[in-house]
């Protein structure tokens, strides 16, 4: 009979215990997927076993990020790739997006002439009617318009944060917003989780988030919301990682993070950690380094949501007064918040604010003292981005056995910021030397939460969308 054993069952069955080889019959017979994390597993614990085996200085440069190497893929790659790239036509933004991004999360920029080629770029992406393409006369779309708007964020600077024609974009997500709350990706298209997320993450970072755009996007990732406690796509789909981070980070932009059932969430994304170290996208599929980001990036949400998470266990009172005190202490941006605004379950964490002006709440979250240690095991995940997805001539992959790819490299790396940082209280601080695996220099810059861009470009914008 096929036992489904889980991870740690499976990898001493299949004989990493050498007392106890393994039982043939028990391979040919377990099902595919069973078959596909044994071989994972013994490529990534052979690749620890060697580490393991190394000398002290060898394992430090085992650990090392190769920045160069990084940097000269990630540039190359901005300015010529080769004609197999032509099925990712409609994604040219994110290209931009994931490449940008990647860079600046390595503490680089780029040169001038590279920075006007891409603004003219996603000049030329932009629809008459608003939104971004994915490519040049190409039909506007929700996901290349978030890339678009992410990559110029990560520019920074005059010219690329003045290309963006907000009252444009304004009229391209009313036009995407569906009765049922949610919005569709493109005219005619699918309408899911992402769309809300990436709907409301311009919107917000933007500063043209309203009570149109907002109303009802909760009661939508509300019915997402599954029996295990992740999000889904849609509703009646499976939880996922990606979706989950799209939902929660959506509904703590629009001030409802108090309607999810955060436990049961919080539950389901503790355990999606393998015994890799890295994140499965869902329950009984392979790790995969993209979920670093996905999945990784919930917890630095969670984190910012102790009073909510609190309150759903019935254990507020006995935190309260120390909360209360460091929410006085607490500079919030143009005086949002209401201080003694009562249950946060019930009003959520801004105090049940009807908030005109939603633009502030990116910016409240990220100054959140960030009191929950980390949910998950950092440093293990931090083992499988440097070790088993960083690839030694640049970029970064899904797993061993794969090849590099921009969109591993971009969310590896947003992942493995996200560990650096993630035992900060106070996200504008540095983490000590001990929060870093492998040598200090591999620190990377910090990324906002909620939506995945640099904090000082986000600040940058911020205080540019504020006064325009
Ligand atoms: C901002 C934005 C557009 C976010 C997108 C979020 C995201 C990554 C969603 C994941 C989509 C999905 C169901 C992948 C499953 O692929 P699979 O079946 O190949 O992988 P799996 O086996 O790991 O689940
Ligand atoms: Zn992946």
């Amino acid at each position: 009979m096929v036992r489904i054993s889980s991870s740690v069952d499976s990898s001493i069955s299949r004989g990493f215990n050498k007392s106890e080889p393994m039982d043939m019959k028990e391979e040919v017979n377990a099902p595919v997927t069973l078959r596909e994390q044994w071989i994972v597993e013994s490529q990534v614990f052979g690749i620890y076993k060697h580490f393991n085996e190394l000398p002290r200085r060898a394992q430090t440069v085992m650990l090392e990020i190769v920045a160069d190497m990084h940097s000269n893929y990630l540039t190359n790659g901005l300015q010529c790739l080769p004609p197999s790239f032509c099925v990712l036509d409609a994604n040219r933004p994110w290209l931009c997006y994931w490449i940008l991004h990647s860079i600046a999360l390595l503490g680089e920029s780029v040169d001038e002439n590279l920075e006007k080629d891409v603004v003219n770029f996603l000049n030329r992406c932009k629809d008459p009617l608003g939104g971004y393409g994915g490519g040049p006369g190409q039909m506007p779309h929700l996901a290349t318009t978030y890339a678009s708007i992410n990559a110029l964020i990560t520019l920074g600077g005059n010219r690329a944060l003045s290309s963006i024609n907000r009252d444009k974009l304004y009229a391209f997500l009313q036009r995407m917003k569906d009765p049922c709350g949610s919005f569709r990706m493109h005219e005619m298209g699918e309408i899911d989780v992402r769309a809300c997320y990436t709907a409301i993450s311009v919107a917000s970072i933007l500063n043209i988030l309203d009570l149109k755009l907002v109303e009802t996007v909760g009661d939508y990732i509300l019915s997402c919301q599954t029996y295990e406690g992740g999000i889904a796509g849609e509703p009646g789909s499976e939880a996922h990682g990606g979706y989950t981070f799209c939902g929660l980070a959506t509904m703590i932009l629009i001030d409802e993070a108090h309607r999810l059932d955060l436990p049961a969430l919080i539950n389901w994304v503790a355990f999606r950690q393998g015994v890799e170290g890295g994140f499965q996208g869902r329950t009984n599929k392979l790790v995969d380094g993209c979920y670093s980001f996905w999945q990784g990036g919930v917890f630095p949400q969670i984190q910012r949501l102790q009073q909510i998470i609190e309150e759903q266990l019935g254990m507020a009172s006995c935190r309260k007064h120390e909360h209360d005190s460091v929410e006085r202490n607490h500079k919030f941006s143009g005086g949002t918040c209401q201080m003694d605004s009562g249950s946060f379950e019930e009003k959520g964490l801004n105090g049940g604010l009807t908030i005109e002006k939603f633009s502030d709440i990116g910016l409240d979250f990220v100054k959140r003292p960030a009191f929950i240690e980390p949910l998950f095991q950092n440093f293990a995940l931090q083992q499988y981005i440097i070790l088993c997805s960083q690839v030694m001539d640049g970029g970064f992959r899904d797993k061993p056995g794969k090849g590099r790819d921009f969109y591993h490299t971009c969310y590896c790396l947003s992942g493995l910021s996200v560990c650096q940082h993630i035992s900060l209280r106070d996200a504008d601080c540095s983490p000590a030397v001990k929060e870093v695996l492998g040598p200090y220099s591999n620190l990377l810059e910090p990324t906002h939460p909620l939506y995945n861009v640099i904090l000082v470009h986000y600040y940058y914008a911020h205080e540019f969308f504020s006064h325009s």
